[in-house]
């Protein structure tokens, strides 16, 4: 059984600074976590005692401010970065859509592109090949899968990066504002995707700034303010 078990995660990053003998400026950030330090040992917290718990079938909305600590908190959740202070544990194959560009080869065809980016997810080439067409399919790329990413508008790649990550049954989907660039219709479809990804008790988590796709998509919503859980419900 799939599930996230959050508990007080703290994520700081440091940021090297060279010494500079300008006074500090007080004024409180109104975006973005809290700084802290001097010169080299110059800190950011982003995450500042997360706690939250998902289970099968649940879909997370993700909102907070610029700078709230929503992208951090899904690199911790998909490994990138270890927690500062905290536990986590999580059950299920976790698959992330965060950059839709990343990990495409720019020069490779569409079709070539699903490929590589099922095997860095770790799926054989057999279950790749037979859920090709599907994917093709969903992304109604048409004649355009075989030609090179490169060539592809921003919606057209979203399409393309979308279709591959929810057509290997992920158990646990992370995504970081993605679907913005694909069209409406499109949109469309991609919500009632995730709905029944979701019911085959996987858990996505989606971060945006968009309150009507997060009121269409998510049925839990964690609200994040200076990396501190403001809501969660
Ligand atoms: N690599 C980094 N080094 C130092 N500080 C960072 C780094 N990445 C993010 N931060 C800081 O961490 C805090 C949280 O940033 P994060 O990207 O998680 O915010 P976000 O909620 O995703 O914002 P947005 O809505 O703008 O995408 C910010 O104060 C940011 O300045």
């Amino acid at each position: 059984m799939v599930s996230i078990h959050a508990h007080d995660l703290h994520l700081n990053y440091q940021v090297r600074e060279k010494l500079t003998l300008r006074p500090r400026d007080k004024r409180l950030p109104q975006t973005g976590g809290t700084i802290s330090g001097t010169g080299a040992h110059r800190f950011v917290t982003a995450l500042d005692g997360v706690s939250f718990e998902l289970e099968a079938g649940d879909r997370l909305g993700l909102v907070g401010a610029n700078g709230a600590g929503k992208t951090t908190l899904l690199k911790v959740l998909y490994g990138i970065y270890e927690p500062t202070a905290g536990s986590l544990d999580i059950r299920g194959k976790v698959d992330a859509l965060f950059n839709i560009n990343l990990g495409f080869r720019p020069e490779a065809t569409g079709r070539r592109n699903i490929l590589l980016r099922g095997l860095i997810n770790g799926w054989t080439e057999a279950q790749i090949a037979e859920r090709t067409e599907e994917i093709i399919e969903f992304s109604e790329l048409g004649e355009f899968i075989d030609m090179p990413f490169k060539s592809y508008s921003q919606g057209m790649g979203a399409r393309l990066a979308f279709s591959i990550a929810t057509t290997l049954d992920p158990e646990i989907l992370l995504m970081d504002e993605w679907i913005g660039a694909g069209d409406a219709s499109f949109q469309k479809k991609a919500t009632d995707r995730m709905n029944k990804l979701a019911e085959k008790a996987g858990i996505i988590v989606l971060a945006s700034h968009s309150e009507e796709l997060l009121a269409k998509t998510c049925n839990k919503r964690l609200e994040l303010e200076k990396g501190r859980v403001k809501a969660f419900g």
